[in-house]
């Protein structure tokens, strides 16, 4: 993509960005759906794994012939973020002198992925999206989208997100960046060459995000005060939930960079559509295709009611709600209800079309 200048004034003198894409794209590249992965996710949404691919698509069943966004009417998009670790240009790629970007690597706002995404949208030749949709961090990345380029996009979906980071989002983000950053072998975040990975440090951060991922009532009826299988937490050993979560820690540690994890949870806590530009509702004025907000009724890391601000901030429609007793995960496992809320964003969009052509 060549060099890119950040919000935070420094600059990357050269990125690559990693995109997986489905279906064609038509003679007037007006089918185009762009779809923007959370956290600890990547361009691979659907399919399964294998060479290149070391994990299963993130929203299985969503992308696909017959399937809500169906690839035989449109052509889909997804990218590795900016700072990523799938393929993307992040601290572990290597900088110009050879050798990892380490502690070097920029502060990287969602504004900087988002308009890193722009280029690849003009790459491919997509002047404007059919649609922008994504969940959690995927969907401050639709939000700003709708705020950066509000004439490429004609529907919009943001899932599970808001349009600012909240501070009690930015204070669970502050815990998991002081355990991965306190790990000794996170060494500033020089850690690539030296033959070690904060393996711990990032653990711990995945067991304090994983808890806020799910709700405070699910964990309990599936867990409760229960030992884990043979273990007696009077003795030492542990809750079946301690165990949950380090099977989710050991799983992440497996597949992810923690370096990554420290950019991306820094770009979104300093995510705010509204920043240097009045506020969450002068951000969206510009903007004149359709917004479609869509929360998880249990969702206690982006409540209900970030939502709601932001559908205040739009000044019309409202929250479409997911419900799920799974929290904020309810995004990624709710998958029926999920296709309902895309289906109905892209049927709207064709229904403003239509009127348009009348
Ligand atoms: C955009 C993106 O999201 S990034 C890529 C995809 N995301 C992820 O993979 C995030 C990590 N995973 C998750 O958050 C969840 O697994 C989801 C959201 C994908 C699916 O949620 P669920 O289907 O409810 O799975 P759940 O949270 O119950 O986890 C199931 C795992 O926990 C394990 N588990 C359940 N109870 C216990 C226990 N007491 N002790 C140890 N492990 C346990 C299961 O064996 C299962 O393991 P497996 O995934 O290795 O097969
Ligand atoms: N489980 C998701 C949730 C983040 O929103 C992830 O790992 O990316």
């Amino acid at each position: 993509m060549g060099a890119q200048t950040l919000e935070s004034g420094e600059s990357l003198p050269d990125v690559t960005v990693a995109v997986q894409t489905w279906g064609r794209l038509n003679a007037d590249a007006s089918n185009a759906v762009l779809i923007e992965h959370a956290l600890t996710g990547d361009a691979h949404v659907v399919g399964p794994s294998g060479p290149g691919q070391p994990t299963a698509g993130w929203w299985p069943g969503l992308i696909g012939p017959g399937c809500a966004i169906d690839t035989a009417r449109y052509f889909v998009v997804a990218t590795n973020v900016l700072g990523g670790c799938r393929g993307t240009t992040g601290p572990g790629s290597l900088a110009p002198d050879g050798r990892p970007w380490g502690s070097r690597f920029p502060n990287i706002s969602v504004r900087d992925q988002v308009a890193v995404e722009a280029q690849v949208a003009d790459l491919l030749g997509i002047t404007s999206w059919r649609l922008v949709v994504g969940g959690s961090m995927g969907g401050m990345r639709v939000a700003e989208w709708v705020a950066s380029y509000p004439t490429r996009v004609r529907s919009a979906a943001v899932v599970a997100s808001t349009g600012a980071a909240s501070a009690d989002q930015i204070a669970w983000g502050q815990a998991q960046i002081l355990a991965i950053s306190h790990d000794p072998d996170y060494r500033g975040g020089d850690y690539y060459d030296q033959g070690v990975v904060p393996a711990h440090g990032l653990g711990l951060a995945r067991r304090i995000a994983h808890t806020t991922y799910r709700s405070a009532s699910e964990l309990e009826d599936r867990f409760g005060r229960d030992g884990q299988d043979g273990e007696n937490p009077l003795r030492g050993g542990r809750f079946g939930v301690e165990s949950y979560l380090d099977h989710h820690a050991a799983k992440l540690v497996g597949r992810f960079d923690a370096g990554t994890y420290v950019t991306l949870t820094r770009s979104m806590s300093t995510h705010d559509i509204g920043r240097g530009r009045g506020g969450l509702a002068a951000a969206l004025r510009p903007y004149t295709g359709d917004l479609h907000v869509i929360a998880v009724d249990s969702d206690r890391l982006f409540p209900v009611e970030l939502s709601e601000q932001l559908v205040r901030a739009r000044g019309s429609g409202s929250v479409q709600l997911i419900h799920s007793d799974y929290g904020h995960d309810g995004f990624l496992i709710e998958i029926d209800q999920v296709a309902a809320a895309v289906d109905r964003a892209l049927s709207s969009g064709t229904a403003r079309e239509a009127r348009h052509v009348r």
